[in-house]
């Protein structure tokens, strides 16, 4: 795990556990026999810790935290063995390359000097998996880098680049990219310069003048941005400590509070949205084909149809990996819009300093449009993104397979379309797959990764691996009205509207899922996207009713025996089309501001509404809300995975954490609901199946009642599952 070895009078420590040099119990026991080995050494008069592979030391073993640690060799902590480097009279040089993340960069700190390769990056990302850094780092970073940067850097848990470490004090030296060479080249050049000043811990902490204005500051953007989430607090404690304790006795105190946080539920949820997020890609479709054994197809070239905002959303996460976009549209002004929507918001990366004007430049360079599919004879990949119509999709689907080469993967970017219906307009349903993307397409991470019936594993693995290459978590699911993301909120925002016709408003709904930690209420979320995009949808559905011979009355409250709130189509007959109206479920100052009000107007309507259908309005507690907008949204989850359109309860959180905003945190509502207890969700289920029998999503699914009765782990529900498919 950690080898040694000497090269004249520089002993060279290599860490060596893949794939990132996690520092395991046997790492710790490494380093620390290795560092006393040197110190004993009388040959050795200089120390280089480097790592194997791709990275320095990404931190601590992640699967450690949940009690699967091995036991030690030697007694000391990590803390401890990186005090036993500091000590050292011999001078450690940390030789850094790829990354030195969490306990990795406190190793470094441990070290008397710290040299990098240009592309390093170091952090301390404990914060996101709900702890902090326990090895010395809320103590050692303010002395090294100062107060303000090291709050910054361990409350966020961002990475930065090697040259903004340097400018930070973090690294000493920025070096050529054959880091081991480097590493003992300056290490022969301190061999005889004094140690003083170089122990981090004995340093004064910088800054400390302003503390009480720093601090404060991290707490409030804390309270902003990482609202419901516990470490970010506990790390400005930690660090806080930098300045009223001496070193010895704040050391004590981060012990402490890491001892709270790694105990924490929010740290448990937080590691196995960790590993969730990892595990995604490595898709798996039981009795098919999994990620390990079938290859990709190598996409060089790509193609978008329809320069809306999805489309050029897609365009634009294309041209960031550098793969080469033509933009299809059929009318020269759309495209041009299009063009021009990209080229303002790579401008506005350049104002912003996200991008320079000539990496702006390249990007664009890879852009092509065009008016016609013959453009694309040569390309190895299509997303068509245009809007929701099967009639259209199915058109433009025909085209593109007389227009593409045998072998171009067809994609299709819709959010709740049958995609073997729209392979069925191609003479190639093996390589026809919905790729679902979210707006915005160059930010979101969640790549909802469609197959069909007939889509082959080769086409999956290519929208798989495409995913990853473009930034996104790519998640296989199957086909179904919905798929997995939309079809469950189907059932949040249906009885959201259900509570409104029963005596809640919109914001009172809406305030308890923000207060479970969603960023935005489901009436805000409605407003901000548009009532009468949904509205149109539904309309088209009612046509179809009526063609079938079933007329369709606006004031009904059930179709087909299941039970429908009419109140959305309501707002949009009165033009309550949402923010852009300047009205919806909430009033706005004019059309197009972002901030709600609470409208009289919305009280009334739903007062007569209520009063019209015989409805006795209540006062309907937080919890009920809570339950009824959440529950069926979980149960829909254990249908999901009862019908096999998820493989996995962890893909179905890492959709939602994603997707939709659910608090990573909770870990995502299939690990929630074993956190609340499955017993207690099925029961639960079941009262109020019995109270609302006409909506068919209060009843329970059959794995949820089986699964209550054995409380499983979440990673053991696999065999429940698989003996239904
Ligand atoms: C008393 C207590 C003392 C000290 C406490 C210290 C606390 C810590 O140090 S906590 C850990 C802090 N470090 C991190 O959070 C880093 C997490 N890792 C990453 O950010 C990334 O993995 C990466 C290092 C930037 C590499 O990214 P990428 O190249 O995209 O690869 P991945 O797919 O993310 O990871 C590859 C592979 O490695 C596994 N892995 C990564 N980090 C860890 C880790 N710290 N512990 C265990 N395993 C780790 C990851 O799960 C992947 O595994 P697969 O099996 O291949 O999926």
């Amino acid at each position: 795990m950690v080898d040694y070895r000497r090269e004249g009078n520089v002993a060279i420590l290599t860490v060596n556990n893949p794939p990132v040099n996690a520092i395991s119990t046997r790492v710790k026991d490494g380093i620390y026999e290795c560092i006393s080995r040197a110190k004993n050494d009388t040959k050795v008069s200089v120390i280089v810790i480097h790592g194997h592979g791709k990275h320095f030391i990404a931190g601590a073993d992640i699967h450690g935290f949940s009690g699967q640690r091995e036991s030690s060799k030697v007694v000391a902590t990590l803390p401890e063995v990186i005090a036993f480097m500091e000590a050292s009279n011999k001078p450690i040089v940390a030789a850094i390359h790829g990354t030195a993340l969490g306990g990795g960069l406190e190793i470094a700190m441990g070290c008397h000097y710290r040299i990098a390769t240009k592309s390093a990056r170091v952090g301390q990302p404990e914060v996101l998996i709900g702890i902090l850094p326990g090895a010395g780092g809320t103590q050692r970073l303010p002395r090294l880098c100062g107060l303000g940067p090291a709050l910054d850097l361990i409350s966020t848990g961002r990475h930065i680049k090697a040259p903004q470490a340097l400018k930070l004090g973090i690294i000493d030296k920025i070096v050529s990219d054959d880091i081991l060479k480097e590493g003992i080249a300056f290490a022969k050049a301190v061999i005889d310069k004094p140690l003083n000043g170089r122990r981090i811990s004995t340093l004064p902490v910088k800054d400390a003048e302003n503390a009480e204005q720093l601090i404060s500051a991290a707490n409030a953007s804390v309270r902003k941005r990482q609202r419901g989430m516990m470490a970010p607090i506990w790390n400005i404690k930690a660090v806080a400590e930098s300045i009223k304790l001496p070193f010895d006795e704040a050391m004590e105190k981060e012990a402490e509070y890491f001892t709270v946080l790694v105990t924490s539920s929010q740290a448990r949820a937080l590691q196995y949205a960790f590993f969730s997020e990892r595990l995604a890609p490595k898709w798996e479709v039981p009795g098919v084909a999994s990620y390990n054994t079938v290859k990709p197809m190598n996409i060089k070239t790509a193609a978008v149809i329809g320069a809306g905002t999805m489309g050029t959303g897609i365009a634009m996460a294309l041209l960031n990996a550098r793969i080469p976009v033509t933009l299809v549209e059929q009318n020269k002004q759309f495209l041009e819009k299009g063009v021009k929507m990209i080229q303002d918001l790579y401008a506005g990366s350049v104002r912003l300093g996200k991008l320079t004007a000539d990496q702006a430049k390249y990007l664009l360079s890879n852009l092509k449009t065009s008016l016609s599919y013959d453009d694309l004879s040569t390309v190895d990949c299509v997303i068509e993104a245009v809007y929701e119509n099967m009639a259209l999709k199915k058109e433009i689907f025909a085209k593109l397979d007389n227009a593409c080469k045998p072998s171009a993967v067809l994609c299709s970017n819709t959010s709740s379309l049958d995609i073997d219906e729209i392979a069925s307009a191609t003479k190639r349903p093996d390589k026809v797959i919905g790729t679902h993307f979210f707006v915005p397409a160059y930010y979101m991470r969640l790549l909802e990764n469609v197959r069909g019936k007939l889509t082959s594993p080769e086409t999956i693995a290519t929208v798989q691996s495409l995913g990853v290459r473009i930034g996104k978590i790519p998640v296989v699911v199957g086909n179904c009205d919905s798929f997995v993301g939309n079809r469950m909120l189907g059932t949040y925002t249906s009885e959201a509207q259900f509570l409104l016709e029963e005596g809640a408003l919109p914001h009172e709904v809406d305030s308890v899922i923000k207060d479970f930690g969603i960023p935005i209420g489901a009436f805000e979320v409605s407003d901000l996207s548009g009532l009468d995009i949904g509205w149109r949808i539904r309309k088209e559905r009612y046509e179809k009713l009526e063609k079938s011979g079933k007329k369709h009355d606006p004031n009904a409250r059930f179709i087909n025996g299941e039970r429908f709130s009419p109140l959305g189509d309501t707002l949009c007959e009165k033009g309550r089309f949402g923010r852009k109206t300047g009205m919806g479920w909430y009033r706005y100052e004019k059309p197009g501001a972002k901030e709600p009000f609470i409208d009289a107007e919305i009280t009334t309507l739903l007062e007569d509404y209520s009063k019209k259908h015989n409805i006795t309005r209540r006062k309907i507690s937080p919890q009920e809300i809570f339950e009824r907008c959440f529950y069926p949204l979980i149960n829909e989850g254990f249908k999901v995975l009862e019908d096999g359109i998820a493989t996995r309860p962890e893909d179905i959180d890492v959709i939602w954490i994603n997707g939709y905003g659910w608090p990573k945190y909770t870990g995502g509502p299939m690990y929630y609901a074993n956190q609340i207890g499955l017993d207690k969700i099925y029961d639960t289920m079941c009262y109020y199946y019995e109270q609302h029998p006409t909506s068919s999503h209060w009843r329970p699914s059959a794995l949820l009642r089986d699964l209550a009765k054995q409380q499983l782990p979440i990673s053991q529900w696999g065999k429940q599952v698989a003996s239904r498919l």
